[in-house]
């Protein structure tokens, strides 16, 4: 995971998608004056479907922000919203300086070709051309010369591994592979804002879990701002700083994933949460708290890790855990035996297996 700054990329308030015969009537110039929850159920009881309802959020910069949620729930229509392959109804999405929402035309493009990188689902990349030339595409369109934009699309190849598959068709690669050049292309025009709309889900289950460990590689590497969508929790937890939680178009819950998992805002939010083993979910520092008194003793352990690495000593008898780093953290059993029992009342045993 990366460490955001605090500095706002990008800012949506209100969002509102609607599909049907006549969404525009629901929105006036100045605005709904009912309870979204009211005026989602009107749309729905009037033949439309409301996809995105009131989302309102902010992106910082450098952030990984996962968009989570089961199918239908309105992920795709969000993220289509903020690159506006979709018009919205309502709302405003502020964007370097400008509302997404209202420019139009010439600037819409160039921000889409500049500052915009795209990875889907499926990979879609041009079958009649190589790696090297399907990477380049995005800076052919916008005029850079050959050289340099094969420079950069080789340079990008090189990072995600197929530096020595350069030639190849996207029918010569693997899954994975054609996924990684979806990557590499997506980032050719280094751009600000990078969404990725379930970019794994295609690839099989081992693939899916190097893929997961590649881009944070990557991603600690490049820093960029990301919105990430899928519907797989533990992916969500894996990857996240922060996950905004949709059921029925709604934002229901937004928060790191220890404040998910720990805290969820409704039984709908426990139950998605289930399945998650929390003894391998929640890191160090989010059960971490000023140390009392003296030290603990014994060597530190890392603020990133799991908690189930104090799990050995933990049976030992060790009752504090002093936390790497220079903030006086101790993470203490009491938190750890908590989470260890929530895990074993969902039954996961205390190595994370399902029992
Ligand atoms: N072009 C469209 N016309 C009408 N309804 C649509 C359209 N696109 C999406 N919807 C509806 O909007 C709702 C949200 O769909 P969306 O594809 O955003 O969900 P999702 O969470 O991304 O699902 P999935 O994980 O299956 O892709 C669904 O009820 C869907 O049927």
């Amino acid at each position: 995971m990366a460490q955001a700054s605090s500095r706002i990329m990008l800012s949506c308030k209100h969002l509102w998608k609607v599909f049907g015969p006549r969404p525009a009537y629901y929105f006036d110039t100045a605005g709904y004056r009912i309870d979204p929850e009211a005026l989602a159920a009107r749309l729905r009881g009037e033949g439309h479907i409301p996809a995105v309802v009131d989302a309102s959020f902010d992106v910082k910069q450098g952030e990984i922000f996962v968009i989570m949620g089961l199918s239908g729930s309105g992920k795709s229509t969000l993220v289509r919203c903020l690159s506006r392959l979709l018009d919205i109804e309502y709302g405003t999405m502020e964007f370097d300086g400008q509302d997404l929402a209202r420019i139009s035309g010439r600037d819409l493009i160039e921000i889409r070709r500049r500052k915009m990188g795209m990875v889907f689902q499926s990979f879609g990349l041009m079958p009649h051309l190589t790696a090297l030339e399907n990477v380049a595409f995005p800076l052919k369109l916008q005029g850079v010369a050959r050289s340099e934009r094969e420079a950069r699309a080789r340079e990008m190849l090189e990072l995600v591994e197929l530096g020595s598959r350069l030639d190849a068709l996207p029918s010569q690669l693997s899954g994975g592979q054609q996924q990684r050049v979806g990557i590499a292309r997506s980032l050719a025009p280094d751009p600000d804002l990078w969404f990725l709309d379930e970019p794994f889900s295609a690839l099989d289950p081992l693939i899916h879990r190097q893929m997961q460990d590649e881009f944070l590689r990557l991603q600690n590497q490049l820093k960029k701002t990301i919105v990430f969508i899928t519907h797989d929790i533990m992916e969500a937890c894996r990857l996240a700083d922060r996950i905004a939680l949709m059921r029925g178009g709604r934002i229901i819950q937004l928060g790191t994933p220890a404040e998910i998992l720990l805290s969820p805002v409704d039984d709908y939010v426990a139950d998605f949460t289930a399945e998650v083993a929390l003894s391998r979910a929640i890191r160090v520092r989010d059960l971490a708290r000023p140390a009392q008194g003296e030290p603990p003793e014994g060597p530190p352990v890392p603020a990133a890790a799991p908690i189930e690495v104090v799990l050995p000593a933990l049976a030992a008898g060790q009752r504090r855990f002093r936390v790497e780093g220079d903030g006086g953290l101790e993470l203490e059993a009491g938190a750890v035996l908590e989470v260890l029992q929530r895990d074993a009342r969902h039954g996961f045993r205390a190595d994370g297996a399902s029992a």
